[in-house]
This record gives C-alpha cells, structure tokens and sequence, in this order.
C-alpha cells in the first residue's frame, strides 16, 4: 500500500482565541501537525469567525503549518489576503467555485498556498473528482463530517462512503475529515482512509490534549501503514 502520512490539525475553533498564540504553541508542543483555522463570513454558514488579519497576527506568532479552511461564498476574494497573511493551505468549498475552481486553483498556487478542496455533506462525492484530476489539482480533499459552521456537532458516520471513494481512487491524496473526530470516532474515518484529522471540541475539551492528539494519530497509523 502507497501511504499517506498522518496530520493532524487540532481546530483553533475551540481554543480560548483569547489566547490563540498560546493555543497554537500549545498544541504545536503536544504533537500537533497542523492547526485547522475556521475561515466563516455569515454568508457560506450561518457563523463568522477570523479572518486574514488574525492569521497574520497569529504568523508572528508560529511557524506552524496553517491549515485554513474558507467556508466562505467567494473564496476568489479572500486569496491574496490570505497568502498575505502567511496561510500555508487555502481549502475552498466545491459547493461555491463550480464554475471558476481552475482559475481558483491556479491564483491560490501561484501564492504559494497549497490548494484544498472541501464538501459539504449534502454533496455528492464525484463533484470534486475533476478537480483532483485536473491538469492543476487541489492537493487535498476535505470531506466534512458535519454541517458546517459549528465546533461540537455529532459525527455523520455516513460520510465514510465518500472517504472510500476518494482513498480506492487516489491513494497518495491527502484526505482530511472534519466534524465530530474524536476518540469514538477515528477509527471508522482512518479505516476509511482518511489521513488529515480535524479535531476541535475532542482535543480542546480533553484534560490531556496530547493524549488525544496521540490517540488519533495511532488510529491513522495503524489503519493506513506507511511504506
Ligand atoms: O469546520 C468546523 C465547523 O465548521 C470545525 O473545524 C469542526 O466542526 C471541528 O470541531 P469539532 O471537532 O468540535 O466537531
């Protein structure tokens, strides 16, 4: 089997953004990969969160890789601010760039920014497919496994079908799953094979974060060995 190494991206959406610097380096110390930034503009979902202007302020701050997922209507306008800002992946939704995700792809690469694409769980899973075989693919494919918007919802166990999909035809994809991950949860998402964890309320909410954040990398590690 090809593997994919394991991330994973502990979502700064549960973290006291009081403190976010702290936040970061305190998962970044725990074993965190990557930290998954909640971009919401009220528009795409009923929530607004950061923008740019926080992830520069949090740049200064970390040399983490950051993980930004823009659950926002026009992702067109926010590429520039964000490469700016010193996000490392822009992760825009299928659902909003049907028409222009080349163009889309192409601007978010030539930021440096490495391109993602994500799903909500009433799309279908074949949408994204062209952009993963596009002569300029998304390097990543993030299949939410709850609405979008909110931290603390329940995993949508159904939404494993499409990690299936994706993992059959593309085994060196980086698939990540979002929404409800947590110690009950990953080993159906890492047997599905997914490999990018997003865990906000089960890392954040846990006395020992780093226990989680180990738990769930064990769980990616042994459902998808590397070679
Ligand atoms: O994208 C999100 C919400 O839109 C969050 O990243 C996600 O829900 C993670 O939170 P939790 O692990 O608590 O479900």
């Amino acid at each position: 089997m090809v593997g994919v190494s394991p991330k994973i991206a502990p979502s700064m959406l549960s973290s006291d953004f009081a403190n976010l610097a702290a936040e970061a380096k305190r998962m970044i110390d725990l074993g965190a990969n990557w930290l998954h930034m909640d971009i919401m503009d009220g528009h795409f979902v009923p929530n607004l969160t950061i923008g740019a202007p926080v992830i520069e302020s949090l740049r200064k701050h970390t040399n983490a890789y950051l993980d930004c997922h823009l659950m926002v209507t026009n992702p067109m306008d926010y590429v520039d601010q964000m490469a700016k800002a010193g996000a490392s992946g822009f992760t825009f939704h299928v659902e909003v760039a049907k028409e222009n995700w080349q163009e889309l792809v192409k601007k978010i690469k030539s930021t440096g920014m490495r391109p993602g694409v994500a799903l909500k769980p009433g799309t279908p899973v074949e949408q994204v497919y062209p952009l993963v075989e596009g002569t300029d693919p998304v390097e990543m494919v993030l299949v939410m496994t709850v609405e979008p918007g909110f931290g603390g919802q329940k995993f949508m166990p159904n939404m494993m079908d499409k990690v299936r999909a994706l993992r059959n035809k593309y085994p060196t994809l980086d698939i990540e799953v979002d929404g409800g991950l947590g110690p009950s949860t990953i080993d159906a998402a890492a047997a599905a094979g997914a490999n990018c964890i997003v865990a906000g309320s089960s890392v954040f909410g846990a006395p020992e974060p780093g226990d989680v954040i180990s738990l769930l990398r064990a769980s990616v590690e042994k459902a998808q060995p590397s070679t």
